[in-house]
């Protein structure tokens, strides 16, 4: 049998803005307001899942959501017809209404965690959506991430879909951002690491003081036990609160892992020793642990260039790729490192820089864009298939891009009711191109 470890983009939606919507991610702060250009996030996005499917990858494709999100305004007391939601939203509560428009479901890496069938106890594929509490903009996603996975992962005989857990940061979780999984092949069993950034029913543990904390422990100990772990593959770790205070804001911008290699930064966490015998333990066999000393790359430099936002791909037994982004070439103390690494003893051989400066905007490198599924091949035959890239679905996507997306978009320009009806009409077509069906709520009233 074959294994593979898809990734699934998210697709940029027609939204995709500026608006400084999260508090503790210094670059969606540090742009808010600045224009923005949808179609090239867009076909940025689109270049890089080409590209990985070039290199001989299963590349899958996870569409974006519906914004402005005119359920939610509804739910906040507007009312009359569509367009009287948006005037009224846009004029008397402008910062929700901003966060009610936020194309933030195209950072996928925290649309859910997904274990896959060797790790799980009934040996099937499961997946729980993140309920993304921290941010009122992504708090909105969960429910519609969870449908669009359900249309993608369909046959129960392989897959497990649960409900996102209750809506409340005691609970916070942010799905795969913080979640790595170890193995020695991607078809054996594995050691699934989740990292969190506070406790929220033991005030005495560590916890960052400037900004929040967005994935406690009891989140992540929940979806292990909803996915069927056993305590024999799994290990805790908890971020370094000192680094969430310097912009972490999820673990993923500071350690990347895959198969029996961990590249992180040294200031990443606490308590890692035992946590890292604890994972070569349970693992069985030897990991490659590369850590990245301050003295080399500050966290400053690691948060401004997104080293460990980075993809770790495997192209063939003992050859991993980086795929990062042109703000490691453009930084010279973390292309030097990148330089040097690749001439090391271990299995990262290459590095290859992708231009996602539209994410990279707002907080999200090469690896908040994915979500990792490990699948065996009667798994990825039963995934959608209008879900995996092709050359015709990326020429199809392109040319939908093209049709329907602004070149810019501004802040201001988000409540122009002619913006959501293009973002709908867009939707509506893509849901046709990738076999969906009815996943989003304009389409189920
Ligand atoms: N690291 C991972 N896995 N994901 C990055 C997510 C970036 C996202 N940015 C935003 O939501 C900014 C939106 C705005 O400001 O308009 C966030 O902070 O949740």
């Amino acid at each position: 049998m074959q294994h593979y470890e898809v990734n699934f983009d998210g697709l940029v939606g027609p939204t995709h803005n500026y608006a400084g919507l999260s508090f503790g991610n210094v670059a969606s702060l540090s742009n808010a307001k600045s224009t923005s250009s949808p179609k090239s996030a867009a076909k940025q996005g689109l270049q890089k899942m080409k590209a990985l499917q070039e290199m001989g990858l299963v590349q899958g494709v996870l569409a974006p959501q519906e914004r402005p999100d005119i359920y939610a305004l509804r739910r906040l007391g507007f009312h009359g017809s569509d367009t009287d939601v948006l005037a009224a939203a846009a004029k008397e509560a402008p910062a929700i209404f901003r966060a009610c428009c936020s194309a933030s479901s195209m950072w996928t890496a925290n649309a859910a965690t997904v274990s896959p069938s060797a790790d799980t106890a009934n040996g099937k594929v499961h997946f729980t959506p993140a309920n993304l509490t921290n941010k009122f903009h992504r708090s909105l996603e969960p429910e519609t991430t969870g449908r669009i996975l359900r249309a993608m992962f369909a046959n129960a005989r392989y897959f497990e879909h649960h409900r996102h857990l209750p809506d409340n940061e005691h609970f916070g979780d942010e799905g795969a951002a913080n979640h790595t999984r170890f193995c020695n092949e991607y078809g054996f069993a594995g050691v699934e690491l989740f990292v969190y950034g506070r406790h929220a029913f033991d005030d005495s543990k560590p916890a960052p003081s400037r900004y929040p904390a967005r994935q406690t422990y009891e989140a992540s100990t929940a979806v292990a036990r909803l996915h069927g772990l056993s305590d024999d593959n799994v290990v805790y770790l908890q971020q370094n609160p000192a680094v969430i205070d310097k912009g972490v804001f999820h673990n993923d911008v500071i350690a990347v892992g895959n198969q029996n290699v961990m590249f992180y930064h040294q200031e990443a966490f606490i308590d890692q020793q035992r946590a890292f015998a604890e994972l070569e333990t349970k693992l069985g066999g030897s990991m490659h642990f590369i850590e990245v000393p301050s003295d080399v790359v500050s966290v400053e430099d690691a948060v401004s260039t997104y080293l460990f936002n980075t993809q770790l791909v495997t192209l063939k037994p003992g050859h991993m790729v980086i795929i990062a982004p042109t703000e490691c070439q453009e930084n010279a103390r973390v292309a030097a490192y990148l330089e040097h690494l690749v001439q090391q003893n271990t299995p990262i051989k290459e590095v290859r820089f992708f231009d996602v400066k539209q994410s990279m905007r707002n907080g999200g490198g090469p690896a908040c864009l994915r979500l990792r599924v490990a699948l065996n091949d009667q798994e990825l035959d039963a995934v959608n298939p209008h879900c995996i890239l092709t050359d015709g679905l990326f020429e199809r996507l392109n040319k939908w891009v093209d049709k329907h997306y602004r070149d810019e978009l501004s802040t201001d320009d988000l409540a122009d009711p002619q913006l959501l009806e293009e973002s709908r009409t867009a939707l509506d077509e893509l849901t046709q191109i990738m076999h969906l069906g009815s996943v989003y709520p304009f389409q189920r009233d």
